[in-house]
């Protein structure tokens, strides 16, 4: 299996905080991986490394084959957890700037994403409800052609029926050659949609299997499992 993502050995500390320690993952092509933990188990910090915003303390990462850099950033997605977008900007703006900021961006798509998610053009961003504005930042970060992409938190917030709506955008909009990772600590809502899940728990991975195989090996659903593992 030609990997999309390989990390190893990474470690990441904030002065004396270790955010990260000593993490190996790697990701195949054509999966939806949930990378789950709770607040602060270093789910963030694993994302902005990937994307290169971050650099490990120490340990290899390569994304397709190539060591983080420009190259390997063109390959990659993010949708971080707050919106990249500004709020003088109609839709329409946001559209134009990413278009012109991302050679890879496909504005056929974008157009028809955001009919999906029913979001007009002419809507300025800063009257976007809440739930409103992840579905467009998730169109923004998903109208590109890349090999890898990167939410954060796409769902966090907003109320079922939008996080339906989102779940059902990544699965009808993703290239199965690409592969997804999508963290979250909301995990009944979402584990449908994922092939693989990622436990991650202060810092460390403590579980990386396919979700098929955790029903089969342990007869457990992702939400069973997550509440096992992160039981206080
Ligand atoms: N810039 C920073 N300086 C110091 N500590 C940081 C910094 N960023 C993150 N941390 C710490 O590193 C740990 C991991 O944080 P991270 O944001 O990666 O977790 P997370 O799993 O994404 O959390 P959440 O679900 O709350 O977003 C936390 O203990 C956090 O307080």
């Amino acid at each position: 299996m030609s990997s999309l993502l390989q990390m190893n050995g990474i470690t990441k500390s904030y002065g004396s905080k270790t955010a990260l320690n000593d993490v190996s993952l790697e990701i195949g092509p054509g999966k939806i991986v949930g990378l789950l933990g709770s607040n602060g188990s270093g789910k963030s910090t694993l994302m902005k490394m990937v994307t290169g915003l971050l650099q490990p303390t120490r340990g290899t990462l390569t994304v397709a084959g190539l060591p983080v850099g420009l190259k390997s950033k063109a390959l990659v997605s993010f949708m971080p957890d707050r919106p990249l977008t500004e709020s003088w900007m109609k839709v329409r703006d946001a559209i134009t700037f990413f278009q012109d900021f991302y050679d890879d961006f496909d504005i056929v798509k974008a157009r028809e994403m955001l009919q999906f998610m029913k979001i007009n053009e002419s809507d300025r961003v800063s009257v976007l409800s809440k739930g409103m504005n992840e579905r467009l930042q998730l169109t923004l970060a998903l109208s590109r052609d890349a090999k890898l992409y990167l939410l954060d938190e796409p769902i966090g917030g907003v109320d079922p029926v939008a996080r339906g709506k989102i779940l059902d955008a990544i699965v009808e909009y993703y290239n199965e050659d690409s592969s997804i990772i999508i963290s979250t600590h909301l995990v009944r809502d979402i584990e449908r949609i994922f092939d693989e899940v990622v436990f991650i728990r202060e810092g460390e991975i403590v579980m990386h299997e396919e979700v098929e195989n955790l029903r089969i090996k342990y007869g457990k659903s992702v939400d069973d499992m997550f509440k096992e593992v992160y039981a206080e």
